[in-house]
């Protein structure tokens, strides 16, 4: 190892090298970066011969001619073009990845769900072997919807490398930390950071404190962005700065390896001589992108009432019609509680959105027990949810001193689409029959009375 071979403190996998450390602060801004000096054109995309031998490509994330403020692509500067990086496709099977519409006979997704966390396996299970989906909504042939998935990783990727054509993913671990080695450089997570992964972007994941668990948002629709803030002005909710791209690093490496494609909901997988982590320099604002969720600065009321949890908008994927999302991704994080004569936890509802929510860590306000880190729950479209009992009762009787919900965190994916439940999340996750009672014990109050009970 080299100085050329660290990252961000922490020692890289062998073979790969780069010449900036870390990570280049922004998100949706114009990157660029290189790992050998002068492997980037200057002033131009294609010049006749590029430096180093290298072959010049694009990756187009957004359509030629989207409007200039959504279009994403990236110019690659690379040992070999990506037409090597395949070949002739193998079907195989990922018999627990599962893609939209996927509506089965036997399983009923209208219902209030809750799940235990998918425990760690004992198998060997890779980023792809160990993706496990739990619901399913929209229609992936359309580029409409999205999934939710567990992963459960004991294993790297060795030799073997992915991309989905049918999707970005956000990812959201809940524990370990896991590295992904991308064709645009390196990113590191750990419990309280995400990454997007864009469609078509090759990667590689590696363990590296394992076993790993989190959640993934697999996102066929258009790509994520930071939500506009309206009043709000300038700054909290997210910041830009905050979001970090990786520096260009490549592998040169010749081994047997092999490139597994996601392409409608099917799986194919192609037998190459060599790592297709090859990009040596790159400039474009379409890459993968890390964030930490401790830098979300979280808005809300200030005197009374609270609003809806929109106000907690990490991340929102459009989906044509103006605000209602493909996705939104919504964290509830720890913050301070001043209300007045107020119902503090979110209150009863019925959303025509649908809601999946994950616990990270933590106590999650309107579920004070069943919830549990690592757990999943379900309030899919026009379902009544909210509050269980105790936290009714506890947030109905407090006294409203401001209060500090610490030691937390929590997000959703709400999607316009409802989600149905896969076989897996129906009959082999631990899904928890007795959610629905925890609203059994919530009273009549009212007695005709102004004050009810
Ligand atoms: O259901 C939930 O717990 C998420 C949620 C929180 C909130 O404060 C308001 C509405 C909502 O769906
Ligand atoms: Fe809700």
């Amino acid at each position: 190892m080299n100085d050329q071979s660290r990252i961000s403190g922490l020692t890289r996998m062998s073979g790969i090298s780069a010449l900036h450390e870390g990570y280049m602060p922004g998100f949706g801004n114009d990157f660029e970066t290189e790992a050998l000096p002068g492997a980037l054109p200057e002033g131009r995309n294609s010049p006749q011969k590029c430096a180093y031998g290298l072959y010049g490509e694009q990756l187009s994330g957004t359509a030629f001619t989207a409007p200039s403020h959504q279009n994403e692509r990236t110019w690659c500067y690379r040992i070999r073009p990506s037409v090597k990086h395949t070949g002739r496709f193998r079907r195989i099977d990922m018999p627990y990845w599962k893609s939209a519409p996927h509506v089965l006979e036997d399983v009923t997704s209208l219902g209030q769900y809750r799940w235990d966390p998918v425990p760690h396996s004992q198998e060997t299970l890779t980023w792809l072997t160990g993706m496990r989906t739990m619901t399913t909504a929209g229609d992936v042939y359309t580029q409409a919807g999205m999934a939710s998935h567990i992963y459960l990783v004991t294993a790297s990727m060795e030799d073997a490398y992915f991309y989905s054509a049918d999707s970005e993913l956000l990812v959201v671990p809940q524990d370990g930390q896991l590295r992904f080695c991308t064709e645009l450089g390196v990113i590191e997570i750990a419990v309280g950071e995400i990454v997007i992964l864009p469609r078509g972007l090759v990667y590689r994941v590696e363990v590296i404190d394992g076993p790993a668990r989190g959640f993934v948002c697999e996102n066929y629709g258009q790509k994520f962005a930071l939500p506009g803030r309206g009043p709000i002005g300038a700054n909290c909710m997210a910041n830009r700065r905050d979001f970090k791209v990786p520096v260009a690093a490549f592998e040169d490496r010749d081994a047997d390896s092999t490139v597994t494609v996601k392409w409608q909901g099917q799986f194919h997988e192609t037998r190459i001589g060599h790592s297709p982590l090859d990009v040596v320099a790159w400039h474009g604002n379409y890459a993968p992108v890390k964030y930490d969720l401790n830098t979300y600065c979280p808005v809300g009321a200030i005197l009374f009432d609270h609003p809806d949890p929109s106000i907690f908008t990490v991340l929102t994927a459009p989906s044509g019609v103006e605000g209602t999302a493909n996705i939104d991704f919504v964290l509830f994080r720890d913050r301070w509680m001043v209300a007045e004569n107020t119902f503090r936890p979110p209150w009863y509802h019925k959303n025509v959105m649908s809601e999946l929510m994950g616990n990270i860590y933590g106590q999650y306000d309107a579920k004070p027990k069943g919830f549990v880190p690592g757990g999943m729950s379900l309030h899919n479209m026009m379902l009544p949810h909210g509050p269980d009992k105790d936290a009714f009762e506890g947030a109905s009787n407090a006294d409203l001193k401001p209060g500090k919900l610490e030691n937390t965190m929590s997000f959703m994916f709400e999607t316009r689409f409802p989600q149905h439940l896969t076989e897996f999340a129906a009959k082999e996750a631990p899904l928890q029959d007795d959610y629905i009672d925890c609203w059994n014990g919530l009273k009549k109050h009212f007695n005709g009375t102004p004050e009810g009970m």
